[in-house]
């Protein structure tokens, strides 16, 4: 499976590791962000680009993402209440915004696995790993279910559980940590497989025993430096003698 001998267990991030779906995430942030920058300076805004994405809104849960994009710009926004109307100029009717377009992208363009991604979650079924999926995405369930991965799935940590739990977003541990704990396992024993910098680099501060990096957006470079153990363009490549 291409890991160290002291794994026995393996979280999964799942937007851009397991499901194309971190593409359709990114759509839904460039049109609510754009529209939001258009309203806010006219005509002259200057957009959201896919660097803007991956540096800061990549892997970290909604109100992180448009908290700390917003940041980046120099604009603070108040927190709001979790039921604002999308739209509304609050870090919450930002995020509901983004929900609103991400559900109607994902019902026309689907939810498809990668499928080198389901043959190293078959692989790593029929070799005994324990399995588990570490999303910052409050539509997990819903992921997992539309691409028929549900079954590979012993432990499961969403954006909904991080609210509830009160856990740090990705790059803090928090979440992996709670992955690990939930199948019996210690950071040392687990692997972590991410796309986002904000993942590879809570693996790394959760002193996990691996981190994979899965590289979906030329970032190689960057997924090393902020804390990948190795970097795969798919996890197929891992299961190569
Ligand atoms: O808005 P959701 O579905 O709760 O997802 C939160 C975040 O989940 C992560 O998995 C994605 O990488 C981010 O792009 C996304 O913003």
């Amino acid at each position: 499976m291409g890991l160290p001998d002291a794994i026995k267990a393996l979280l999964f991030d799942l937007d851009g590791v397991l499901t194309g779906t971190a593409e359709l995430h990114r759509q839904a942030w460039k049109r609510t962000f754009d529209d939001f920058l258009t309203h806010r300076d006219g005509p002259g805004f200057r957009p959201f680009t896919d660097r803007d994405y991956l540096d800061h809104v990549d892997g970290r849960p909604r109100a992180d993402g448009v908290r700390t994009f917003l940041e980046s710009r120099g604009i603070h926004l108040p927190e709001g209440n979790p039921d604002d109307p999308p739209g509304e100029g609050t870090i919450n009717g930002v995020g509901n915004r983004k929900n609103e377009l991400l559900l109607s992208i994902i019902q026309n363009e689907g939810v498809r696995p990668y499928p080198g991604s389901r043959r190293y979650l078959e692989a790593a079924r029929d070799a005994g790993f324990k399995i588990g999926v570490v999303t910052s995405s409050a539509n997990g369930a819903a992921v997992l279910e539309a691409a028929d991965l549900t079954q590979f799935v012993e432990a499961r940590v969403d954006g909904l559980t991080i609210t509830s739990q009160g856990l740090r977003g990705k790059p803090a541990p928090d979440s992996f940590l709670a992955g690990a704990k939930a199948l019996g396992v210690s950071p040392a024993e687990a692997a972590v497989f991410e796309d986002a910098l904000s993942g590879v680099q809570a693996g790394r501060a959760g002193n996990f025993g691996f981190v994979v990096g899965v590289d979906r957006a030329n970032q190689a470079d960057a997924l090393r430096e902020h804390g990948a153990d190795a970097v795969v363009e798919d996890l197929a490549e891992l299961l190569e003698p």
